[in-house]
């Protein structure tokens, strides 16, 4: 699968910053995008790490502001710190997350692409779950409406009690940046930056107060076991090692909800077994919940459910 970041358009249309309640906007954008093709390629989308970068602006000025700040004392006020240690408060039996209904369709050619077909799940809290299914079976388009980064033609997404198929862009903007944290096949870490600073890099974007940032950057690159590579940058690292800091780095903020597109697929079969067990001690140390995709039937093991998606609907569920 091709992953998100390089080609698979996480999207926030331009259309919907402009107007952020309109769906109607966002499905014109796509509709004449995807016809002089594409969505793929598409530079007014933004990817979500495009979006990242965006409030720090590009790459280069995000890493070199890293690099410079990197000694410099800590000074902000304090302290969100417990919220990024202290456990969750959550009831196991209610949904982290509801899908009801939903239908999304893309105009191709002028023609209508019905990729969901009503597709129904809920996620609990600190679950594993897993979405299979064919190459173009619509994987990554739900993962993108469970993410907030895009919105239903029809149908219900409530995220923590945010109604995501009926809110605004910013505001599914808001509650994205404080709760989800992505992972993406190719790792999307700054290569300029170490493994350290790409995760501080992260907390800072979450607006975490500078005076967090050690302890938490030290806890997550621990809980991924590379507490002692933690000054190596991404070229200094193994694919299974880049993964984790990746990890790392999307669970800074402490979201409740973790997606991953294919995170392992990369990976050879070892690599991808110790990304899984990082994602089983997370879900226990976070209190995360997970959710992602794989073709790997080997990984699909350790799911607490999966969900096969056969043409834009489950057929397992
Ligand atoms: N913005 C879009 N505009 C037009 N078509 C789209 C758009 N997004 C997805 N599609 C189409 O929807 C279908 C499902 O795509 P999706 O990426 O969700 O599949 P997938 O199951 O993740 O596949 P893979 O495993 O290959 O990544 C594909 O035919 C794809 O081309």
């Amino acid at each position: 699968m091709m992953g998100w970041l390089r080609s698979k358009s996480i999207t926030r249309s331009t259309a919907a910053k402009r107007d952020p309640d309109s769906k109607a906007q966002v499905s014109t954008e796509v509709i004449s995008e995807s016809e002089t093709d594409g969505m793929k390629q598409n530079q007014s989308k933004v990817s979500e790490q495009d979006d990242l970068r965006g409030s720090l602006g590009e790459t280069e000025a995000a890493e070199s502001s890293m690099l410079i700040d990197k000694n410099a004392s800590e000074t902000s006020a304090s302290s969100s710190g417990d919220s990024l240690f202290a456990p969750r408060q959550f009831d196991e039996t209610k949904p982290l997350l509801t899908v009801t209904g939903v239908e999304r369709s893309f105009s191709v050619g002028g023609r209508q692409l019905d990729v969901l077909k009503g597709i129904d799940m809920a996620l609990f809290p600190m679950q594993l779950v897993m979405l299979k299914g064919r190459s173009g079976s619509g994987k990554t388009t739900l993962l993108n409406m469970i993410g907030g980064l895009d919105q239903p033609n029809k149908g219900e997404i409530i995220f923590m009690g945010h109604p995501f198929h009926q809110s605004g862009d910013d505001q599914r903007t808001l509650v994205r940046r404080k709760e989800i944290g992505f992972i993406f096949q190719s790792f999307a870490l700054m290569p300029l930056l170490s493994a350290w600073e790409n995760v501080e890099l992260a907390l800072r974007m979450a607006n975490v107060p500078r005076s967090e940032w050690k302890k938490r950057t030290a806890h997550c690159l621990d809980l991924v076991g590379l507490g002692k590579r933690m000054h190596h940058r991404p070229f200094e690292l193994s694919g299974g090692e880049q993964q984790r800091v990746a990890i790392a780095k999307a669970i800074a903020h402490r979201p409740s909800l973790l997606l991953a597109d294919e995170p392992t697929a990369e990976l050879d079969s070892q690599m991808g077994a110790q990304v899984m067990a990082v994602f089983r001690d997370i879900i226990q140390t976070e209190q995360v919940t997970i959710c992602m995709t794989t073709h790997d039937p080997t990984i699909m093991e350790v799911a607490d459910h999966v969900f096969e998606m056969v043409d834009g609907k489950f057929i397992n569920t």
